[in-house]
């Protein structure tokens, strides 16, 4: 399978030195597409075999699976023409498949496929088998150390001083779908807990700031007709990007070795 990677950031960057060493030996590493020539030359020395930079267009043509680990706000010029090739989108930013029902539909159309990456979450398993009969309430609650979250919209606009924190703070609450708006780089765990279970309307969320923590932490409390249940992570943030967990990118590899894999564990 020829991978694609979009954006080499804290997850982009990861993935492709993980493929590049044959983490995956069924995949292949098809390209990356970098916003700087310098940081993909950059991320080439490193590989050992250094693989050409591309645009979306190109990287979609050249793929058969391309991964999404782009900026919130470019989530859309990647996903379009990756599904309009009938090929497949794992996505990292999961926050921004709220509401692009356009998408679904297009993959349908093409024969593209559209999989969200667990990527900093658990549990996503238990709630897809709770989804199949009737789920009752989610909420998740989200606490990041301060760095995770400084540079959110919602905190930059509001002019709040995060820096100034002595104590967790609550810096917002509501649906899933009200606080992907403020938060979008928070939102992907919450935005992937949404889709597989009740939807971003029914899920409720808190996003706490906590300048005694080091490790970015959702808490998950589920109640369904089956089973009730908490899930809880503590992510370690990656060096690159704090607000991103360095599971994210191992998530990532998870799933392409299930592509592949004979025996599979887990729904
Ligand atoms: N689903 C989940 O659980 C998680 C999802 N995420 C999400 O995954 C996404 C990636 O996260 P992360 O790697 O931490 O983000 P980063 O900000 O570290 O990386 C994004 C990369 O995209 C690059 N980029 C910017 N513009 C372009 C462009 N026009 N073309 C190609 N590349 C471009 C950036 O380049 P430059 O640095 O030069 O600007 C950067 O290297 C984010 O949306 C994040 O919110 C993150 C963690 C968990
Ligand atoms: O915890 C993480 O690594 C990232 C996060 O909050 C998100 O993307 O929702």
């Amino acid at each position: 399978m020829r991978i694609g990677v979009a954006g080499i950031g804290a997850v982009g960057a990861e993935v492709a030195r993980s493929l590049d060493r044959g983490d995956v030996p069924e995949c292949g590493l098809s390209g990356i597409a970098a916003r700087t020539a310098k940081k993909a030359a950059a991320l080439n020395e490193n590989l050992r075999h250094p693989v050409p930079v591309r645009d979306f267009a190109d990287l979609a043509e050249a793929s058969d699976c391309v991964i999404e680990a782009l900026p919130p706000a470019l989530f859309g010029d990647l996903a379009e023409p990756v599904l309009r090739a009938g090929k497949h989108l794992i996505v990292l930013s999961a926050s921004q498949l709220l509401g692009r029902d356009d998408l679904i539909s297009l993959a349908d159309e093409t024969g593209g496929r559209i999989l969200v990456a667990s990527g900093a979450m658990l549990g996503l398993d238990a709630l897809n088998a709770a989804n199949v009969g009737k789920i009752h309430t989610v909420k998740i609650v989200t606490r990041k150390p301060i760095d995770g979250l400084v540079k959110a919209p919602f905190v930059a606009r509001s002019g709040i001083d995060l820096t100034a924190l002595r104590e967790p703070m609550q810096v917002i609450a509501g649906s899933v779908t009200e606080v992907a708006r403020e938060f979008p780089a928070n939102v992907n765990v919450a935005a992937a807990i949404s889709l597989a279970g009740l939807g971003p309307d029914r899920t409720h969320m808190e996003v706490w700031a906590d300048p005694s923590l080091t490790r970015n932490t959702h808490s998950v409390e589920v109640t369904s007709d089956s089973s009730d249940f908490t899930m809880s992570i503590q992510g370690r943030p990656s060096a690159e990007n704090p607000a991103t967990g360095i599971i994210t990118a191992r998530s990532v590899i998870a799933l392409l070795r299930r592509f592949h894999s004979t025996l599979q564990v887990g729904t």
